[in-house]
Order: C-alpha cells, then sequence, then structure tokens
C-alpha cells in the first residue's frame, strides 16, 4: 500500500493499471460528484493522480486499517459495543451512498471497510466503477474478491468457471445488501470471510461457484452455535442475503430497524467511551464520598480509642504533635481498689466468667465515675486507679475522690456476680493525697502515668486495708475534714509504709447526712 500526504493530510495511493486512462464526460462528472461527496462514514475522495506513467486514485489514510484486518488481528477483543458500531455505521455510510447520485458501492467488502483513528468507520473504494480495474496475480485471488459478490451478478459476469471478468460488473444496490450480509457474518462469528464448516477444505472457487448455482438451499456461509448469537442480528443477515435479491432489505429500512433494535445502546464509540469515563468518575466521587465516611469512621475509632487511653487535654496535644512533657501536680487524690479473694474466686470460676464478671463490674464503676471530676488512671486485673486533679488541677480532688470512693462501694455492695448469685463481692478501697508526677511514657502504647510516693502509698492503703472498708492517709484525713461535706471518718491506728515508717490511718465511714452512717 502506497501511502503519502497531499495539502496536508495522509493519504493512500492506489494504482491503477490503466496507463493510458481516457475518462468520458460522464466520468469527468462522477470525478467531480465523488470530490463533494462528504459524509462521516464515507472515506474521502481526494482526487486522481494522473501521472504520464501511472495513474493512482487518492484516498484519505485511516489508521486503523480496514475492518478485514482489524478481524483477522486476534489481539483486538471487540466486545458486543464495538461489533454493533461498526455494524449502524456500515448501515449509515451505506444509506448515505445509495440515496447520493454515485448510487452503489459494487464492491463492497471488509477490505473496504476502513476504521480511522477514532475507531470510526469509513467506506472506501467507492465510485468509478468503469475505471477501477484490477487484475489479481491468480486465479484463487480473484475468486477471493468475488466471495463478497451477490448470485445474480455472479451469474451476469460469470459466464463459466474458465471465463472471469470480475471488473466488468457495475453491481447494485441489492447486491451491496448481499455482500453486507458477508460482512455481517464476517463480524458475528469472525472465522474470517465466507466461513464453511466442512471436513473437506473449501477453495474459495468451489464457493464462488456453488453460490452463483443458484443451488436450493443456497449456498451461504455456515452459522454454528446460534444460541450465543444475537437473534436479530442473525434475521438481518439472513435477509440480506436472501437469493431473491427482490426479498433484501434496503439499507434506509435497515438503518431505522436497526436504531430502534438497538435504541437503548448507545452506539457512538466516542460516546460510549465518554459515557463510561464519566460512569467511571462518577463512580469515583461515590467511592471518595464513601471511603472518606469509612475513614471518619476509622479515626472516631482511633480517637475513642485514645481518649481512653489518657486524659483527653493529653491525647489532643499528642494528636496535634505537641510533645507532652512529664509535669508535676502539688496536690492531686488518688484511689485504688482490689477485689478482695479475687485469686480464689478466679480459681472456681471459667476464665470467660472472671472477664464477664470483671466486665460487669468495671461498666458499673465506669458509670460512676463518669459523675464526677475524676480521671480513670488504670486497670491491672482486678485492680482499680483513680485520680482527681490532674491533668487539669482540681481544688476538690480529695472531697471527688471520696464521694466517689462511697458511691463504688455502695455499687459493690449491690453487685451481683452472674455466675454466683449466692455469693457477696466485697472490695477494698485506699485513698491518698499528695504530689505526683504525670506523663505520657513510651512510644508504641503510650501511657499516661502517674508517678512518686503518693501513688505507691494510696496503693498501700487499699492492700492494708479491710473487705468493704475506705482506707484513708493521714494526709486524705487532713483534706477532708476541711471539707464541708461532713465526712464520717473513725481513726484506724498505725500502719507500716515501705520507706515511710509507721503512719496514721482512717475509715471513711460515710456522710453525715447518710441514713447508714447516721
Ligand atoms: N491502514 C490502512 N490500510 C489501508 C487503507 N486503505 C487500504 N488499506 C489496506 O490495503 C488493503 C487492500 O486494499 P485495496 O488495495 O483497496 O484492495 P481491496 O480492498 O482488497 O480490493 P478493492 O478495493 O476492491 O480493489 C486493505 O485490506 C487494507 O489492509 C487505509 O486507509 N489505511
Ligand atoms: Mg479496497
Amino acid at each position: 500500500m502506497l501511502t503519502g500526504q497531499y495539502l496536508g493530510i495522509n493519504v493512500v495511493l492506489k494504482h491503477l493499471p490503466t496507463n493510458h486512462l481516457v475518462l468520458s464526460r460522464e466520468d469527468l462528472l462522477e470525478l467531480k460528484i465523488m470530490k463533494d461527496l462528504n459524509f462521516e462514514h464515507l472515506n474521502s475522495f481526494i482526487g486522481l493522480c494522473i501521472d504520464p506513467e501511472k495513474v493512482y486514485i487518492l484516498s484519505a489514510f485511516c489508521s486503523r486499517g480496514s475492518l478485514q484486518d482489524i478481524l483477522n488481528d486476534n489481539v483486538i477483543k471487540l466486545d458486543e459495543n464495538f461489533k454493533l458500531s461498526f455494524i449502524g455505521e456500515i448501515m449509515k455510510g451505506m444509506d448515505y451512498l445509495h440515496k447520493s447520485p454515485i448510487k452503489q458501492h459494487g464492491r463492497l467488502k471488509s477490505s473496504n471497510v476502513l476504521v480511522d483513528g477514532r475507531w470510526i468507520v469509513k467506506i472506501t473504494d467507492w465510485g468509478l466503477m468503469r475505471v477501477r480495474q484490477k487484475e489479481y496475480d491468480t486465479v484463487n485471488e480473484t475468486f477471493n474478491a468475488l466471495l463478497w459478490t451477490a448470485p445474480e451478478i455472479l451469474r451476469e459476469t460469470l459466464e463459466s468457471s474458465t471465463s472471469l471478468s470480475p471488473n466488468s460488473w457495475i453491481g447494485s444496490q441489492k447486491a451491496d445488501v448481499y455482500s453486507f450480509a458477508i460482512i455481517l457474518h464476517e463480524i458475528i462469528f469472525r472465522l474470517g470471510t465466507f466461513y464453511v464448516q466442512s471436513d473437506a477444505c473449501v477453495s474459495s472457487r468451489e464457493i464462488v461457484m456453488k453460490v452463483r448455482s443458484g443451488e436450493m438451499p443456497a449456498f451461504r456461509p455456515s452459522t454454528y452455535e446460534e444460541g450465543k448469537q444475537d437473534h436479530n442480528l442473525l434475521a438481518i443477515m439472513y435477509e440480506c442475503w436472501d437469493e431473491n435479491n427482490s426479498k433484501r432489505p434496503d439499507f434506509a429500512s435497515l438503518k431505522s430497524r436497526f436504531s430502534s433494535l438497538y435504541k437503548t445502546k448507545n452506539l457512538n464509540l466516542i460516546d460510549n467511551m465518554l459515557t463510561m469515563m464519566e460512569n467511571y468518575s462518577n463512580n469515583l466521587e461515590v467511592l471518595v464520598e464513601e471511603r472518606t465516611v469509612q475513614l471518619l469512621e476509622e479515626k472516631k475509632k482511633t480517637d475513642r480509642l485514645l481518649y481512653s487511653m489518657m486524659p483527653a487535654s493529653v491525647a489532643d496535644r499528642l494528636k496535634s504533635g505537641v510533645k507532652v512533657d512529664p509535669e508535676l501536680y502539688p496536690s492531686v487524690s488518688i484511689y485504688f481498689s482490689d477485689i478482695v479473694s479475687f485469686t480464689t474466686m478466679a480459681a472456681q470460676s471459667t476464665p470467660m466468667q472472671v472477664v464477664n464478671l470483671l466486665n460487669d463490674l468495671y461498666i458499673m464503676f465506669d458509670d460512676v465515675i463518669k459523675t464526677f471530676n475524676v480521671y480513670k488512671v488504670e486497670t491491672i486485673g482486678d485492680a482499680y486507679m483513680v485520680a482527681s486533679g490532674v491533668p487539669v488541677p482540681y481544688d476538690s480532688h480529695a472531697l471527688e475522690i471520696a464521694m466517689m470512693a462511697l458511691k463504688i462501694r455502695e455499687g459493690v455492695a449491690a453487685f451481683k456476680i452472674q455466675h454466683m448469685p449466692n455469693k457477696k463481692l466485697q472490695v477494698r478501697i485506699g485513698l491518698n493525697s499528695g504530689s505526683v508526677v504525670a506523663g505520657v511514657v513510651g512510644l508504641t502504647m503510650p501511657r499516661y502515668c502517674l508517678f512518686g510516693d503518693t501513688v505507691n502509698t494510696a496503693s498501700r492503703m487499699e492492700s492494708t486495708g479491710e473487705a468493704m472498708k475506705i482506707q484513708v492517709s493521714e494526709a486524705m484525713h487532713h483534706l477532708l475534714t476541711d471539707t464541708k461535706a461532713d465526712f464520717v471518718m473513725t481513726e484506724r491506728g498505725t500502719i507500716e509504709v515501705k520507706g515511710k515508717g509507721h503512719q496514721r490511718t482512717y475509715w471513711l465511714v460515710g456522710q453525715k447526712c447518710d441514713a447508714a452512717v447516721a
């Protein structure tokens, strides 16, 4: 194939074997019409190049080659949309050509259906039928070129299998419809031109002669696996290759039938691609929205976890990347509690029962502490540690912790152990006040921790206490007597505190207004 450039457009030059071309008035008129014919699905005729040596027909170059090339290329996958788009565009091009002064094609075949860079069909090699002489190198090539030719044309132009003059016909519109049916078969089945299912190899010559014979039933390409194919398209194909050419539909009716059959489908490939891209981007938007919601959900979860691990003000600072330095708090109050004989109780229960018991108990504790200005520092097994006055200093920290301790004890007294309904749960509670250092420790599992003697003594108040009693230290006792809450406290005596020697302690019994105390 010869290609070139003409006035900035890519062209294909087709050699005409006639060296001394004599153009009649009719031919010149046809050339003028061809130059003026301009339609989306007809390949543009550029002109004739009459060289003293050779004559060329110039037509627009289509970058994707012919439909035949595309169908033969196994790498190219054609989905239903592509196929329908090709079929619909051939119908449009042929309808336009038939309604034009050119009237008919005459050599319609898959090699004359070109596809341009935008996958748009352009029918080519139309017009100038009298001039388009072609001499094929072999008999086989000649018969190959006749595979699209309608039987009535073959009968007119092929006197016998030996005397061939395939270029002597002008063709007809009904013959073009037949050629279209052969192309339809090529598109639908993608098995090559005029595929014949047979054990023996059937040559193009045999096919052409059988079609020419007009034998009944008419000899046509094999159509197998019909179940998988589009029945509407097959019906169109059968009608178009009817032996009786008057029964073949014209392209105008084919075009309207086709568009009403596939009206819901957008058959323009570019529009199709744009719609696909639009759907894709819409999809993306929805996806982004969904993912954002999921992300927010996840963020909430991590926030919840972080806020449950440390005070909100500390978590906020950590989240915004601010370093949280350890801080000294001169006066805070600490609560410790522990379940009496927890180890024995755990030994008599299954691990699941133990977990359930602690879960129920801590839910109750958490509910109580929510109503006080306190911060739950941690739970270690059955031990529970709460502080007041950190991380935000608070004057009435001792009062808050004492009130909370009384409430928790009340809660424990009423607490029911699910798997031991007859057993009473008992706790020891210890309270202390003093200075602590608070800060975040650890990198992978950062924890907000309190350090100092105050914490150790508070723990000691609990461990040396008695069941269902609240033992308070001297320092705490001092702060509590200063409040107006009228706490009832009794002296317990002295206990040994590691590193601090003997210390006087008290039992926090309740409040004066409390019926139980009165
Ligand atoms: N890529 C590309 N290939 C083309 C173009 N025009 C023709 N061809 C190729 O050239 C092959 C032969 O085209 P033609 O010389 O017209 O031969 P034909 O179509 O088989 O027969 P007639 O048109 O009847 O003469 C086609 O099958 C294409 O592969 C074009 O515009 N672009
Ligand atoms: Mg051609």
